[in-house]
This record gives C-alpha cells, structure tokens and sequence, in this order.
C-alpha cells in the first residue's frame, strides 16, 4: 500500500529497511546459519528505542494508573492452556499443496490473490497502480498480478469479502477458495481445504518428558492466576488492574511483513478487574470523553466498506457503539500513548472485531490499527474478555478467583432451607450417608421447593442419588425438615471482568518507524527518523568540530554532564565532515546534536541543533545541558528553545 512521509514524499520501504539493517536496528536471528523464518535479533538503537517506548508505557500506564506489575514465567503447563481454552481453540486455518507441500494461511492466501486480482483489474482499466518495491527474490512467493479485466459485479464481491477477511472460519474460506479458484501462487496447483493449526510452541517441562507444557501466546494467564493475590496486595479493593511486559511465542503459518509478524515478540499487556454490575462504569473515563478516535464499526465492514467515523469516545460509549466506559476508557488511553511515542495521528484507527473474528473469550473487541505500507496492521487488540478466564481457572482449581464484598445494605434472600436430623440420618444410611447428604445439599430451590410439598402431602421424599441401590433414596419426614426462611446476606461475591489492552511492542516499534522516516529533499539517499526526544534511541551526538586534540577535554567534560543527568550520548569523533556525521545520525533519529568548536574552548559555549530543522542555538554548557533536559522529558519543545536562546548561524556546518 503507498503511503507518504510527513513532507508528503511516497514513503520508500525498501530504502529504510536498508537502513534498519545498516544501522543494525533488527536483524533477522541466526543469519549465518540461514535464518528462521520469524526470528529478529534487535541490535543497539534498536534495544535502545525498545526501552525506551516500554519505559513511556510503564509511565502512561503503570504509573499513571496505579498497576500492579508482575512478570510471570512464560513456560505454562499444559493444564492451564487447555483450560483456558487455548489447547482447542487458538488456532490458524492453514492449507496445504500436497505435491510440493507449500503451506499457506488460508486467510492470508485469500486476501493476498483477491488482492492481486483487484490490482490486475486496475491495471487492465488503465488505472494508475504502485509499483512493487520488493526485492524480486521474495516476489517468487506472491500471488501475480496479471492484466485482467473482472465483471463489476465480481469486483464488488472481492471488496465486500477483503473487507471483511478477518471474519471467516475454515469452512468459509475454504468456500471462497473453490469458488474464486484459488490455487498455489507458486504453482498453480490444487491446494487441500482448510485445517486448523495450532499456534502454540508445545515442550515438556523436566526431564521426564511427561509433563507437556507451551511457551506462553499472551502475558494474560500468568496475570489471571495471581489475581486472588493481587486482590489481596491491593487491600481487597476493586478495580484494579495487573500489567505485565514480556515476550510471547506463537508458531505462525507463515511469519512475513518483517517485524509485523514473527514468532517471538515483546507484549505489554494489562488486565483491569471491573465489577460486572453497574455497567463498567470506570472512575476517570471523565477524563478521556472528549478525546476523538477514527471508529470503524463492526455493520460497516458487514456492508463491506471501510470507512471510519470520527466520534469522541464518550459519544461512542453513549450511542453503545463501545461496550462500555472501561473499553472506551482504554481506547482513548491508548491512542494518548501512540501519539506521545510518535505515531503518526492520521495513521490510526480503531476497528470494532466482527463477531467470527473476536476470540475465543471475548465479549467485545476493538484492535487499535497503524497505517503501514503493509496496509493497517492492528498493534494492540483490546478486549472485553468478561468473567470467562477466572470463572474457568476457578471452576478447575477450586482456587477463589472472585471478590468478596461487604454489602452497603444486607440483602434479604427468601430461601428453602434444608435441616436434617444427623443422629438418625447416620444410622439409616451408614456407609451411603455421605452420597446422600451431597445430593440433598446440592439440591435447587426449584427442586426443595417441589420436596416440601411432597414431604407435607406423603410424609417422605425421594431424592436421586448416583450410586446408590437404584439410584432413587426414600427419606421419612422424621429425618429431614423443609422450611421456607429468610437469609440475611452481608457478603457479596462476584466474579470480575477482565477488559484488557493488549500490546504488541513489535509492530508498534515498526510502525512507529515507518511513520517518522522521511528524507530531505537535498539530500535523498540520507534517511532521517524524527523520533520525539523521548523515545530516540540516542538522545545527544557530541562532535568536535575536527580531530584537534584540544576539543578532547571538552567532549568527555560534555559527555560527563549528560551522563549525570541520565541523557545517553554518543561521541563522534571520526575524521569524516561535520555535516557527514550529523547526517549519519539523523538515521539513527538522534534529536540533538551538540558541537565542540574553538569558541567552545574560549568560553564553554556549545552549539546545540536541532535534527529536524538542522537550526542551531549557541549557549553555555549549563543553558544547553538544561535544554536538552527539557526536551527529553517534555517541558519544552525545540519551538521553545529557539526563542529562549541564540540562534547560531555562524558556521556553516550542514
Ligand atoms: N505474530 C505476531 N508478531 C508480532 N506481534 C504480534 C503477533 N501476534 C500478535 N501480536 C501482537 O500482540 C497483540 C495482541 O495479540 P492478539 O492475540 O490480539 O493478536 P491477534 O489478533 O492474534 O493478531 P493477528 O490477528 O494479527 O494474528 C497484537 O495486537 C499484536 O500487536
């Protein structure tokens, strides 16, 4: 898809990923042995700007909201996973050729031949169609695009079905491959229908070998299995919410579009604990109502279309377009975090998930998606998981995955009750006492209701009891009472709902990248990636202006001071012109430039640019320190700056 810079220039993918691999960013793991398909290795400025986007959303998140972190193991035994559902159901539909054993994701392999189609068409029309950029090698692999003219009717069709892609189950797709005649892109051959696959990297844990276990394919688990102790850390007080940051692994299909799809990723996930009554009212949602999001709702891309409606989120949550204020409290503090890292505001939207598409758990979903040139990529899913994940770890582990609650009135509950008389019970019964016991115990109102009547009009019961005598058990009136009373209740419990954010760091660092790369137009080869001072990987270059050995002194003393502060610095040093080495840190997206020239030796002032602009103010080391400072943290801005301090133009430098 072809999307623009910010100076409105067509945004070259194949040239800055060049320059992720240059500045060595990532790089695919394992190069020398071939690779594996899905696994990066992130090189210095890439691990720097990873820390520094989870060091911002520990700040928008955990600090902010008060979280509770934990960081849980990521080897899960099998037991947990089958519970909460992922051994059945956390699967990709995949199809296979069976004469060369080609294997596609059957929903990618749709799109990506519709697709095509679409852009065969609009060739075949005359119409105006990007180039592919991609390396020729890799094209081997795609679906072609041929010059072909398709009836109108039919084009309206593949619109209407990749709009709504997400949306299909096995059987569907494989519906649309034998109506749309999708074969191998490769070879042209028959493929087999749909088969689920699961997603989940299996091991066994020990060396007995018979313990099976997964490595983790989300952070939530390890957070719902510790809920009952962080209830109980947090004074038993409700809401609340657990973060956690940690890798995660899925065995894709076919891992592809670099970093947007891979097999091992960082995630950033919360879980916020709601009380399901009072309609998930959230007690700073205030706050966010006014902010405005890009909605695409869940009719539209029904109707095929995929146009977004510009709403403030309290208006959505109003309308119920968003479930409730806890989603719609997080669907604005998400979009608050993508825009201070970065992110290119006309570059996100919010799709609602189609009712096939949401998982296995969800009761509501809407996935915040980046614009890339791989198309929207949807970084972080937030779901409306309800009770289900507690109520089914509780319900397997007897453990109390619930809160209890003090009521604010008591509440009176009209109930039958049930008294036996245990010294007769015992002796008519014996070794069956027990069985009976639990069935009478376990009976329904409904059911007590129906048995005090029969005890009145027949003097005796008979209640079903598995395994014993035929299954039937007579019970006299002498042994048991029946009483309608009323039960006073102090206690509430209740099991909570989960809404949770879930972030993938991965795809957000990549489109975070593709939004701030750009070019200057004279100098086109170069790269600059305007990340904002906070996140850059390195926040200040220190260069000399020469190789003089008298500027030396001063470079450490400057690099001292801003290591004091907390502010990363690189020096260089090299003989290379003083614009060449600003240049080559504009790729790595360093903000701030600081130059040691002969006037600095006279009266300690630096220059300070402003990689941006490339303007300069000059200052003493002190004034310049605190410049940078404040940028960093976001007190000030370069805007700021330049009115406060002297504009340097005395050298030219660029
Ligand atoms: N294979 C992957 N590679 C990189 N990031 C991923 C991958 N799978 C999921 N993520 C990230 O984790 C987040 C939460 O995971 P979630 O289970 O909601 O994804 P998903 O719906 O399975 O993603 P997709 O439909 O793209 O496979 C996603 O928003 C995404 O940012």
């Amino acid at each position: 898809m072809e999307t623009t810079t910010k100076t409105g220039q067509p945004f070259d993918r194949a040239h800055m990923e060049q320059l992720m691999k240059r500045r060595l960013f990532y790089t695919p793991s394992f190069e020398i042995y071939g690779g594996v398909k899905g696994l990066y290795d992130y090189g210095p400025p890439g691990c720097a700007l990873q820390a520094n986007i989870v060091e911002q959303w520990r700040k928008h998140f955990v600090l902010e909201e008060d979280m509770l972190e934990v960081d849980c193991t990521m080897l899960t035994p099998h037991e947990v996973l089958k519970t909460s559902g992922h051994v059945d159901k956390f699967a990709d539909w995949m199809c296979k050729d069976p004469k060369t054993g080609d294997i596609f994701r059957a929903d990618h392999l749709v799109e990506e031949v519709l697709q095509a189609r679409l852009k065969g068409d609009k060739l075949a029309r005359g119409e105006n169609v990007e180039a592919e950029k991609e390396d020729p090698k890799k094209k081997k692999k795609k679906a072609k695009v041929e010059n072909v003219k398709l009836e109108d009717s039919v084009v309206t069709e593949y619109e209407e079905i990749l709009a709504k892609i997400d949306n299909y189950n096995g059987e569907e797709l494989g519906g649309l491959m034998t109506k749309y005649n999708i074969k191998n892109p490769v070879t042209g051959g028959d493929l087999e229908l749909p088969v689920a696959f699961n997603l989940m990297f299996q091991t066994s844990i020990g060396p007995s070998s018979n313990a099976p276990g997964f490595l983790r394919p989300e952070t939530a688990q390890g957070q719902f299995l510790t809920f009952h102790k962080l209830l109980e850390f947090n004074n038993t007080s409700m809401p609340f919410a657990s973060a956690s940051i940690g890798k995660s692994f899925r065995n894709e299909i076919s891992p592809r579009s670099g970093l947007l799809r891979v097999r091992e990723f960082l995630m950033a996930e919360i879980e916020h604990f709601v009380d399901p009554e009072g309609g998930k009212k959230h007690p700073r949602f205030e706050e966010v109502k006014d902010v405005e999001l890009e909605l695409l709702n869940r009719e539209t891309q029904l109707a095929g279309k995929t146009k977004v409606e510009t709403t403030p989120i309290g208006k959505a949550v109003s309308s119920g377009l968003v479930d409730n204020e806890t989603l719609g409290y997080f669907l604005a503090r998400i979009q608050q975090f993508l825009l201070k890292i970065g992110v290119d505001k006309k570059k996100i939207r919010f799709r609602q998930h189609m009712a096939n598409e949401m998982a296995h758990y969800a009761a509501d979903c809407w996935d915040a998606e980046l614009l890339t040139s791989y198309g929207w990529i949807e970084c972080v899913g937030c779901a409306d998981r309800s009770a289900y994940d507690l109520s089914v770890h509780a319900k397997k582990t007897g453990a109390p995955l619930i809160v209890r609650e003090t009521r604010k009135e008591p509440l009176s509950i009209e109930e039958y009750q049930i008294d036996l008389d245990k010294k007769k019970f015992g002796p008519t019964f014996k070794k069956d006492g027990k069985a009976v016991e639990s069935a009478i115990e376990a009976l329904t109102q409904d059911m007590r209701e129906k048995l005090s009547l029969d005890l009145k009009n027949d003097g005796k019961i008979i209640v079903d009891v598995a395994g014993v005598g035929d299954g039937k058990v007579e019970i006299p009136k002498e042994l048991i009472t029946i009483e309608k009373r009323t039960r006073v209740e102090h206690i509430r419990e209740f099991v909570p709902n989960v809404i949770e954010p879930s972030f993938g760091i991965g795809r957000i660092f990549y489109a975070l990248i593709e939004h701030l790369f750009w070019t200057r137009p004279d100098d086109v080869d170069r790269g600059v990636i305007s990340f904002p001072p906070a996140v850059a990987p390195t926040k200040v270059l220190l260069v000399p202006l020469s190789t003089n050995a008298d500027f030396r002194p001063l470079v450490q003393q400057m690099g001292r001071k801003l290591r004091a502060l907390g502010i990363s610095n690189r020096v260089d040093d090299s003989s290379a012109s003083i614009g060449k080495r600003y240049a080559r840190n504009d790729e790595l997206g360093t903000p701030f430039g600081i130059t040691v020239d002969f006037q600095s030796i006279k009266d300690n002032t630096f220059t300070l640019r402003d990689r941006d602009t490339t303007k300069q103010v000059r200052a003493s080391d002190d004034e310049v320190c605190k410049a940078v400072v404040n940028m960093v943290n976001g007190t000030e801005t370069w805007d700021d700056v330049v009115k406060r301090l002297p504009i340097f133009d005395g050298q030219e430098i660029e």
